[in-house]
């Protein structure tokens, strides 16, 4: 007989519980027979998101890998799983009902601030990757692409690490160049850093900035990076909501025991990774994760069709009225635009996926109606100056080479220029002053210069800005009367 599971233990206690007359259930714990993992991986940015994909697969894994996992910023969310002994419930939310289940792999959770602890795994050799779910803007890139040397926090960092290289600091390329010099220095061996947030390339956008900050701190540290750090690219797909109220009552129903920061995601799940892994890795393939040799066709497909059409609807469906994915998809005028946005998008996909595009447009249908997700639009609004550049407007460029105008990657466009004039959901971008400042004043000034920061041959043909400034006034006519 197999061992019982975290959820039917803590299900038994809880019945224990009742028929002592008690009425308190129990909270998630380990029990002696579920002993935490020993640690292989280390993860930066404990989010909703890490919880839902990266964390499952690997239990799934099965092959006893565990995670320390650090919070990005805030120590919220390690101080509630600490007590916890790092479980969490995950509910996978379908059209037709909810799956409960424990997520086992978090074998210690830190703070961020816990550079001690940070530093501890990287020096150990067992640990042989470092992954990382910190937002696009976590990764602190300048206008080229490399580090942005000239943002503050990225200054004192770099200032801290050159005085001293154990001292604790704040940026994410700081924290990993900290990790390297202590690896280094303990001469723990090779190990795979493995970003996991949308970002197209995403393991070379880390190393690109890894390696600036690492010339700025130590240059002595950039052979060793290069013989020894694999920076493997990520395709990551769940789409993972905020938690909404109620949650913590479902789980304690299902499942009998409190659980301070469950998390909701949908059933559909999906992992494309490119890496050497140097130092080895989990047996992900035996859950489901396609290892490949270039991510790049699956990365361009996810984030031209399902976060294109999300940041569409993010920005366009607010103005509509519409507070979620579901309702704005729902809404025949904001289909109508995403289909028009998939057409445009899908006749640049690489040959490698195109041909299972009707396929995957047909989930996408599926995964945007769950009405059950209430998936908030506002979510995916934050950032908008990260995301455009990389959902919107690689398709505005390609369909421009190709003498056309994309009318879907247009509505984008001009629903973010709207939204970062006041309409929908609040603006909440790490740039939101520039580009406020860019969409201010008359139609014609504004989309020029949206349009030329985006990118510049945007705004040289008069039909790109006219047409933007035609759906800019189609979408004011729609704009919500204050209430
Ligand atoms: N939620 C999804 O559906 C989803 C799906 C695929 C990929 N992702 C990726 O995962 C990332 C995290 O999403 P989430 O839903 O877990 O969000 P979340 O808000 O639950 O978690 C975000 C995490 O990033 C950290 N963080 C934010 N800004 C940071 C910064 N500047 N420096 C260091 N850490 C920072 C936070 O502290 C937190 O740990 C996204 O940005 C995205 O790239 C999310
Ligand atoms: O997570 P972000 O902020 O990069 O983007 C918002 C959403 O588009 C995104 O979270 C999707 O839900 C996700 O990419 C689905 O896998």
């Amino acid at each position: 007989m197999s061992a019982p599971t975290p959820q039917a233990e803590q299900a038994e206690q809880a019945r224990q519980t009742e028929a002592a007359g008690g009425t308190e259930p129990p909270r998630l714990a380990r029990t002696p027979d579920a002993a935490a993992a020993p640690v292989r991986i280390v993860h930066l940015g404990l989010g909703n998101f890490f919880r839902a994909h990266q964390a499952w697969y690997t239990m799934r894994a099965g092959d006893g890998w565990g995670i320390a996992a650090f919070t990005g910023r805030r120590p919220d969310v390690a101080r509630t799983l600490a007590p916890q002994d790092g479980l969490y419930t995950l509910v996978e939310r379908g059209p037709d009902g909810d799956d409960v289940g424990v997520v086992t792999s978090l074998s210690a959770v830190h703070a961020a601030g816990d550079q001690a602890a940070w530093l501890g795994y990287l020096r150990d050799p067992a640990v042989a990757v470092v992954t990382s779910t910190v937002t696009e803007a976590g990764y602190l890139r300048g206008h080229d692409g490399g580090l942005d040397a000239a943002h503050p926090d990225v200054a004192a960092d770099v200032a801290t690490l050159r005085r001293d290289p154990v001292a604790p600091v704040t940026t994410v390329p700081a924290k990993i160049v900290a990790g390297l010099l202590a690896r280094q220095g303990a001469d723990a061996g090779p190990i795979t850093v493995l970003p996991c947030d949308n970002l197209p390339g995403n393991g070379a956008v880390v190393g690109r900035v890894v390696r600036d900050l690492a010339a700025l701190v130590d240059p002595d540290l950039l052979p060793w990076i290069a013989e020894n750090v694999d920076f493997a690219s990520s395709m990551v797909d769940r789409i993972t909501p905020d938690v909404a109220p109620g949650t913590a009552e479902i789980v304690e129903r299902e499942l009998g025991v409190v659980d301070a920061s469950p998390v909701v995601t949908e059933p559909f799940s999906q992992w494309v990774v490119a890496g050497s892994f140097p130092a080895g890795r989990p047996r992900w393939e035996d859950a489901g994760v396609e290892l490949v040799d270039d991510v790049e066709p699956y990365e361009r497909r996810k984030l031209l069709l399902l976060n294109g059409a999300h940041s569409l609807m993010a920005y366009a469906g607010p103005i509509l009225g519409h507070e979620t994915v579901d309702a704005a998809f729902a809404d025949e005028r904001v289909r109508a635009w995403v289909e028009q946005l998939w057409d445009d998008a899908e006749t640049d996909l690489d040959e490698r996926v195109r041909a299972r595009t009707p396929a995957y447009r047909q989930a996408l249908r599926e995964r945007f109606g769950n009405v059950r997700m209430s998936d908030v639009l506002g979510r995916i609004a934050a950032d908008g100056s990260q995301k455009l550049p990389v959902r919107h407007v690689p398709v505005l460029l390609a369909r421009r080479s190709a003498g056309e105008v994309s009318a879907g990657a247009v509505v984008g466009v001009a629903a973010w220029i709207a939204h970062l004039r006041g309409a929908g959901v609040p603006v909440r971008d790490v740039a939101a002053d520039l580009w406020r400042e860019r969409a201010a004043g008359e139609d014609e000034g504004a989309v020029a210069r949206i349009l030329a920061s985006l990118a510049p041959e945007l705004a040289e043909d008069a039909g790109l800005p006219e047409v933007h400034r035609a759906v800019l006034a189609q979408l004011r006519a729609f704009e919500q009367p204050e209430v």
